[in-house]
């Protein structure tokens, strides 16, 4: 599940739910299940072979994808062959795929269910991956989220399907290897990858790639639901990423039961999460496509009878619980009236949430074994898959412009360090601005020259770091178009380096009997050694027998020939679905193989089991030998991959030490080799192709068309790919030259700036220049040379003096224009105050003037009151008496009020005087500081006419106009 938080296509609400028909009633009527599969199977992409079954149509059912976009979670079924010891015990077969949909029993014909495709014994695991994931992977590389998971009861195949083996590679390492090759087709975008492995182990869930991080919590917010804190890590290559399953299978839980030997006790889920992003460096604020892949192998439902000890009863219980509950949610999510579906009762329902509601791709892999024993186990599962068809979703694309995207932010910090670094590169003073400058600068500079090249050093290698993280295609679109057709159906072998973290034979090592186990051709065609060949023998008598079996029921009257119609009604046709099912898997080597083999099979099952043996020996060596030298040539372009790598590295140290003659041999070397092995290469496919020229005679028409057209698709793969490596080889040596000839710049810099270094120091040091002109034959005479001498010493003492005095008189300069400022600053505060004051000084006297105009009416308002209106004349004259003296009082108020401010303005005049008088004494300092300066530049000129006279006299000394160059910057400085 999500570590990380991924964009919903929609809102939870939004999940459509189809109401399905009963599956109880459709597993016992096949009335009714025929139509309905006919609708069913329309929803997968690929069931158009189911179309060409009448039965399934006569329904005259509207097509579900005709009228819209939804899809249904593609449905599979896969039947692993019956185990050895299933033979011994002589099981039977219980039930059977019935052409390329149908799962049949055996027993009661009626029961029959429809699926987008049902994959008998002998299909091999990458065909499983091209009809029900590869469409998942694609989407998910294309920003729709992707969820591909294994169900079935304990021992029915589901890690052999997902996680497979070093002979069959599972759904999980095609995935991850197509994910990459998908990589590498689109050369428009770049990509970033990281994964997370998890494990529910009895209720817990546990990081499988941190070993401490156990017991993790589910979180949920409105974007679903995440695992807070799970590990996750950017991935370079498929086998990077193999090398982190691997690692987290070390943790994964497993036990033996009484059905399994490694039987695994938790459900785990591998999480690919793809950001992508278009390429090139103005890709800012563009959307970025984020998405998720979750493929998930779950533990194995089981009965009671499968455990051996408590703990695996306990461990059961977990398990059955859980897929109980995804049972329900399954159940509810295609039940139109259900209201509450129970995601949070399990860590599994709610980990699976976001995928079953209808955010993005779902394919279920339902794996069943045909043994009578199992008959319910299997039933169950076949149920369960016949519900899960009817769950709708609607997947989009997740598009996001979203500055925590950790491509964005990677891009982001790739940029700015670029940035960074082209600054630090103009930063650098170039070397001819460093010819007049003196010992210690020279040393200081060199100083920060290196720390700025280490600094440069560091950015590269940051940037390099990034970078690195980024996957893009080393395809040009230009070369992909001309050179390559993207197969819809990729088939990029696996290296060395990536099987080895496939388990050897997961399971199989453990039980000898298992060793019979592979009735089925299944693996890699590309890995045959002699050990894998002897085995394949002692497979096909596995399933020659389980075939005979089959056989001899059936051989009740149909030909083979007319078992071709692929509408499979009767258990007799059992026998020619298989072949059906061996032409599904056309296009994949595996399935080649299959073919080749085929009509040996044909001829076993109609003739005695005395001609069991009849494959012509020669045809077996021939192809044999062609594996070999096909062999010879993965191996020589697996080598040559090592060295390619080995290449880049080299390169990349010889970028830091071009110097190195040592590594610059090694890498000629390896450009050497690395051509002879492209030539040997090349040889061993023109030797493939006479071979299969020359065994003309030998292999008939068909099987030659076959192997030539398999070749050339391979020398195709191969070529594209030595295309691609030497394409990436010439771009290498192409900066390597551009880096070496950096370095041949800076070398030459370094030389110069070294001898303008010592070249300097020569000039500094006066003595030796003094005694080279005590040595020169034109010096006229010992006393006048002393006088000369005497004389430049004085003025390097007189020049010194005034280079002194020049910065006392700066120094004095800034002081003054310092207080003068600050004088001025006072100023005008006090200018501002005194406004402020006189404002105040004239508002004063205004409501002075008020008041004693209030006053003066006052009085005569008293005095011309007539007596009979003021009441009792003692009260009206005591009112009056009152009122005077109120008015005395307040006069003599305003009266000191205005003395008052009458001082403070006498003090503010004072003061501003006082400032002013300071301000001109200012102002005569500077004056007088100017007028010092002014004589001093006399003087100065003065000793310039003097050094000029002497110059005449002397000839050039050098010494002296060092000084006076010297002086005379300081005086340009000074003056500008
Ligand atoms: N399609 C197949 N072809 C050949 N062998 C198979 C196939 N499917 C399963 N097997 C073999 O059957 C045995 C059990 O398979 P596997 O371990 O994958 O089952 P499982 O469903 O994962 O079991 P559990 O749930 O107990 O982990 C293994 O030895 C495996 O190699």
């Amino acid at each position: 599940m999500a570590p990380r938080k991924v964009p919903k296509s929609r809102k939870a609400g939004s999940s459509k739910l189809k109401a399905a028909d009963s599956p109880e009633s459709s597993a016992t009527s096949s009335s009714k299940l025929y139509p309905e599969t006919s609708v069913d199977s329309h929803s997968s992409p690929t069931s158009s072979s189911a179309r060409s079954k009448p039965p399934l149509h006569s329904t005259g059912r509207v097509p579900h994808h005709a009228s819209q976009s939804k899809e249904n979670v593609t449905v599979t079924v896969r039947f692993r062959p019956l185990s050895p010891r299933e033979i011994r015990q002589g099981e039977e077969i219980a039930w059977y795929a019935d052409g390329e949909t149908i799962v049949r029993n055996e027993h009661n014909q009626s029961i029959a269910y429809a699926y987008d495709r049902v994959f008998g014994p002998t299909t091999t695991t990458r065909h499983v991956y091209d009809v029900a994931a590869q469409h998942v992977v694609n989407g998910a590389m294309e920003g729709t989220n992707g969820t591909i998971f294994a169900y079935g009861v304990t021992s029915s195949g589901k890690t052999h399907t997902m996680h497979g083996d070093q002979r069959s590679p599972g759904i999980i390492p095609l995935a991850v290897k197509d994910a990459f090759s998908i990589i590498q087709e689109t050369p428009m975008r770049e990509f970033l990858l990281r994964v997370s492995y998890l494990e529910i182990y009895n209720e817990v869930v546990n990081d499988l790639l941190n070993p401490v991080g156990q017991n993790l919590r589910i979180r949920e917010d409105e974007q679903g639901t995440f695992i807070e804190g799970i590990k996750e890590e950017v991935v370079l290559s498929p086998a990077h990423a193999l090398s982190l399953i691997a690692a987290g299978e070390e943790h994964r839980h497993i036990g033996s039961t009484n059905f399994n030997l490694l039987s695994s006790r938790s459900h785990t889920m591998f999480t690919l999460t793809i950001e992508s992003s278009p390429l090139g460096d103005n890709n800012e604020g563009q959307a970025v496509h984020l998405s998720q892949l979750n493929l998930i192998d779950l533990a194995g439902s089981e009965s009671s009878k499968a455990a051996t000890s408590g703990l695996r009863r306990k461990e059961g219980s977990y398990i059955n619980k859980s897929l109980l509950t995804l049972g329900t949610v399954i159940s509810k999510l295609t039940d139109r009236k259900a209201s509450h579906v129970p995601y949070r009762d399990s860590k599994l329902t709610r980990l699976l949430q976001s995928s079953l509601s209808g955010h993005g791709r779902v394919s279920l892999i339902c794996t069943v074994t045909p043994a009578s024993s199992c008959t319910e186990e299997t039933h169950n599962t076949l149920k369960f898959a016949h519900r899960a068809k009817h769950i709708e979703i609607q997947a989009a694309q997740n598009k996001i412009i979203d500055e925590k995207s950790l491509i964005k932010k990677y891009q982001y910090e790739i940029r700015q360090l670029k940035e960074e670094l082209i600054q630090l590169k103009q930063g650098i003073n170039p070397v001819s601005q460093l010819k007049d400058i003196s010992e210690d600068h020279i040393v200081l500079l060199r100083q920060k020259l290196e720390e700025e090249e280490d600094a440069k050093a560091a950015l590269m290698s940051r940037i390099q770091r990034l970078t690195k993280l980024i996957l893009v295609s080393t395809k040009t679109p230009q070369t992909s178009r001309l050179s390559y057709r993207a197969d819809p159906r990729r088939r990029h072998s696996f290296g060395d380096e990536e099987l080895a973290y496939l388990p050897y034979k997961r399971r199989d090592l453990m039980d000898d009997e298992n060793l019979e186990f592979y009735v089925s051709r299944e693996g890699n065609p590309e890995i045959v050694d002699d050990a894998f060949r002897d085995e394949k023998k002692t497979r096909k008598h596995g399933l020659l027998k389980w075939l005979k079996l089959k056989k001899k029921d059936s051989l009740g009257g149909s030909s083979l020939s007319d078992q071709s119609n692929s509408t499979p009604s009767t258990p007799q046709r059992e026998a020619s679905n298989f072949h059906t099912e061996s032409r599904l898997s056309e296009g994949s080597p595996l399935a080649d193989q299959h073919q080749l083999l085929e009509p040996r099979e044909d001829k076993e099952a109609h003739e005695d089991s005395s001609h069991e043996i009849e494959t012509p020996e020669t045809r077996i060596k021939m192809i044999d030998q062609m594996e070999m030298l096909r062999e010879q040539q993965n191996k020589l372009s697996e080598e040559m991959e090592l060295q390619s790598n080995s290449f880049k590295r080299l390169s990349e140290e010889a970028a830091k030490a071009p110097q190195n003659e040592e590594i610059k041999e090694e890498i000629e070397n390896l450009s050497g080799d690395i051509k002879a092995k492209n030539d040997q290469i090349a040889k061993l496919g023109k030797q493939i192709l006479d071979f299969v020229i020359a065994s003309h005679d030998a292999l008939d028409k068909s099987d030659i068309i076959q192997a030539v057209s398999e070749m050339r698709v391979q020398l195709n793969e191969k070529c594209f790919e030595l295309e691609v490596k030497a394409a990436d080889n010439r771009i290498i040596q192409e900066q390597l030259n551009q880096k070496t000839s950096e370095c041949e710049a800076l070398k030459e810099e370094v030389v110069n700036l070294k001898h303008q270094l010592s070249d300097a120091l020569e000039l500094v040091d006066i003595s030796p220049v003094t005694s080279q002109m005590q040595q020169s034959p034109q010096t006229p005479n010992k006393d006048e040379e002393k006088v000369i001498q005497a004389q430049i010493e004085e003025l390097k003492m007189k020049a010194a003096e005034l280079s002194d005095l020049k910065e006392q008189l700066e120094l004095q300069n800034k002081k003054l224009a310092e207080e003068s400022s600050y004088a001025k600053e006072l100023a005008s505060a006090a200018a501002v105050e005194l406004k402020a004051l006189s404002e105040e000084v004239a508002r004063l006297m205004n409501h002075n003037e008020r008041l004693a105009a209030d006053m003066t009416a006052a009085a005569h308002k008293t005095f011309v009151t007539p007596r009979g209106k003021t009441g009792s004349p003692r009260n009206g004259k005591r009112e009056s008496l009152l009122k005077k003296k109120e008015q005395d009082s307040s006069m003599m108020e305003l009266k000191r009020e205005l003395s008052m401010i009458k001082e403070r303005e006498v003090i503010f005049e004072t003061v501003l005087v006082e400032k002013a008088q300071r301000e001109a004494e200012l102002q005569r300092t500077v004056e007088e500081s100017k007028q010092r300066e002014a004589y001093l530049e006399n003087e100065l000129a003065n000793m310039w006419v003097l050094v000029a006279k002497l110059r005449k006299s002397q000839g050039a000394i050098s010494v002296v106009s060092d000084s006076v160059s010297e002086t005379q910057q300081i005086h340009h400085l000074e003056t500008s």
